[in-house]
Formats: C-alpha cells, sequence, structure tokens
C-alpha cells in the first residue's frame, strides 16, 4: 500500500488521538507507513475568544475537510463532536472506531465531588449543554466561561479562577489524564454531546483502498449508537454549541437513546428515552417527541440569542 499522509489537527489531543488511530492501523497492518501533515484550522487561531459568539459550525473542520478534496491528506482524525452533520460532496466517514468514555467529569480544586461543592463555588464551562445541566442538579452554583485546550483549563482552575471544571472524560483519557477527573459524572446527572468520546476518521468516498483499511477499525456499536443519536441532533438543525445532549446504547440487537433539551439556565429540561432497531427512526422520533413538548422553540429562542 501506498504511504497514507495523515492530516490533523496541532493540538495535543488532536495529536494523540491521530496517534491513537495510526497505532491501531498499524496492528491490523503492520507494514502500513503514514505521514503527519499538521493543519492550523479557524477554530485554533480563535480558541480565546467565545466560539458560540463567532459561530459557525466546524470551525475546527473545513480547511481539514478542504485538505482531504485537494488530496494533500488521504485521511483525517476528527472529533466525532465537532463533526458538523453534513459533510461535502466527495468525502465520507471510513471509520468509527472504538468508543471511549462518553461521560463528563467534574474536576475540582479541593477533590469536593459535585454534590459537596458549596453553593456559591465556580464551575468553569462554555458549554451551554454542560451549564444548563449542572444548574439543573445545583441551582446554587455559578458558572463562568472558561477557554482554550485541556491543559490550559485544568490550569486556570489548578490557579483559583474557579473551583471546578467540566470536562469530557474521552480527553482526558486519551491524553493518559484519567485521574485528573474527581468525579466522573453519570449521564442520569449530565447527559454526554452528541458523539461524544469518538472519533470519526474522514476520507475521500472513491479511496478504495483507504475505505477497505479504515473498516479494519470499524466498531458497528459505536456507530449504530452514534447514528441514533445524530439523527436526533439533525433533527434540531443543531450546531456543537446548543443546550442538547444524547446519548444512545446498544441492548441487544436493539439501541436505546436518550436525549434532552433545556434553557441554558437550567430552570428547564424536556428529556426523553426511545428504544428500537432502526437508530434514524428512534433520533427523529425522540426529537419528534421533545419538539411536541417545546424543545424546538427552546432552541430556536438560544439560537436567536433571547435566552442564555
Ligand atoms: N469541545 C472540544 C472537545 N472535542 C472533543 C473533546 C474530547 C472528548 C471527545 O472526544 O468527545 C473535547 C474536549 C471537551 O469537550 O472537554
Amino acid at each position: 500500500m501506498r504511504t497514507l499522509t495523515v492530516g490533523t489537527r496541532k493540538s495535543l489531543l488532536a495529536l494523540t488521538q491521530t496517534n491513537w488511530v495510526i497505532e491501531q492501523l498499524k496492528k491490523v497492518r503492520p507494514d502500513l507507513t503514514v505521514q503527519l501533515e499538521k493543519i492550523v484550522t479557524k477554530g485554533d487561531k480563535i480558541l480565546n475568544v467565545t466560539l458560540s459568539k463567532v459561530g459557525g459550525k466546524g470551525l475546527f473542520v473545513k480547511e481539514i475537510e478542504q485538505a482531504l478534496l485537494d488530496g494533500r491528506i488521504d485521511l483525517a482524525v476528527h472529533s466525532m463532536k465537532d463533526l458538523p452533520g453534513e459533510m461535502p460532496t466527495g468525502l465520507t466517514i471510513g471509520s468509527i472506531p472504538v468508543r471511549e468514555n462518553p461521560c463528563d467529569s467534574l474536576l475540582s480544586r479541593d477533590g469536593r465531588t459535585l454534590a459537596q461543592l458549596p453553593a456559591g463555588a465556580v464551575v468553569g464551562t462554555s458549554s451551554l449543554r454542560r451549564q444548563a445541566q449542572i444548574l439543573a442538579y445545583r441551582p446554587d452554583l455559578e458558572v463562568k466561561p472558561v477557554r482554550g485546550n485541556l491543559d490550559t483549563r485544568i490550569n486556570k482552575m489548578k490557579e483559583g479562577h474557579f473551583d471546578a471544571i467540566l470536562l469530557a472524560q474521552a480527553g482526558l483519557a486519551r491524553m493518559g489524564w484519567q485521574e485528573e477527573a474527581t468525579e466522573i459524572l453519570s449521564t442520569d446527572i449530565m447527559l454526554p454531546a452528541v458523539g461524544q468520546g469518538a472519533l470519526a476518521i474522514q476520507c475521500r468516498e472513491d479511496d478504495h483502498e483507504v475505505l477497505a483499511l479504515l473498516l479494519e477499525i470499524h466498531h458497528v456499536e459505536t456507530a449504530r449508537a452514534v447514528k441514533a443519536e445524530r439523527a436526533f441532533l439533525q433533527a434540531f438543525e443543531g450546531g456543537c454549541h446548543l443546550p442538547l445532549a444524547a446519548y444512545a446504547e446498544v441492548v441487544g440487537e436493539e439501541v436505546r437513546l436518550t436525549g434532552l433539551v433545556a434553557h441554558p439556565d437550567g430552570t428547564k429540561v424536556i428529556k426523553g428515552i426511545k428504544q428500537g432497531r432502526d437508530e434514524k427512526v428512534i433520533g427523529q422520533d425522540l426529537a419528534a417527541e421533545l419538539k411536541e413538548q417545546g424543545a424546538g422553540q427552546l432552541l430556536r429562542e438560544v439560537r436567536e440569542g433571547l435566552v442564555g
């Protein structure tokens, strides 16, 4: 097989994820040769400003997709939760490898769990999804925005800017920093972002050589779960900056999907569960059910900046 060029963002997490994928590929094809092509995306350039204010889906993805289309790279590893619903013609997801821990974690300065944090404690997160759910559970906490890469956020907490922060356990685990988590939050308290903990490996849809290779590390159960979660998200024309969460698991032959839409201040949580064989159908059905309870209107208000 030809030497493959793998595109990646320059952040430590992106490099770590990409190297993990290359390792998995080499397990099945020991003779595989690859070279890395580091790409700086718009999202990386503006990490220090409020992404939700800048808007724009796929801030971390666009330049990488262009490099794939131009043939400068042959495959690219994305965090599934950062990947927009629509994909440019000519590209496809060739593989969804096995999912890491999908949960969110609380990291606190003095080792206190979420239940033990005192009233008024300051929790750092810039995610409306995390903000909404943490305030629904503990309305007495204060949420403040925090930006930057994982290590930047952890350092800001340790320096005392926050009593605690919320991060995806998957990111910590991939970096080998799982011990930094004070508490892995149950999905009952903190439902994850769509696709959280999963990776998507993107390639050109006519590159059969790469497609055959990627199939070797495809994980069918993860792919089924993510398909249900993304069908739910797409029914809301959702971006990743909305107070929307979903998590699915394979149960026997079926997939069980839990989804929610919340007011950013946590005063309202619209939540439901759907189980069935067809991932797309349960995603769409659950979205329709939550819309009947006002979820569509709530998200429109968030998008238009009326609340949040
Ligand atoms: N939004 C940024 C982002 N995109 C992917 C991860 C790592 C976890 C994952 O793969 O889902 C993170 C960090 C975080 O949210 O704490």
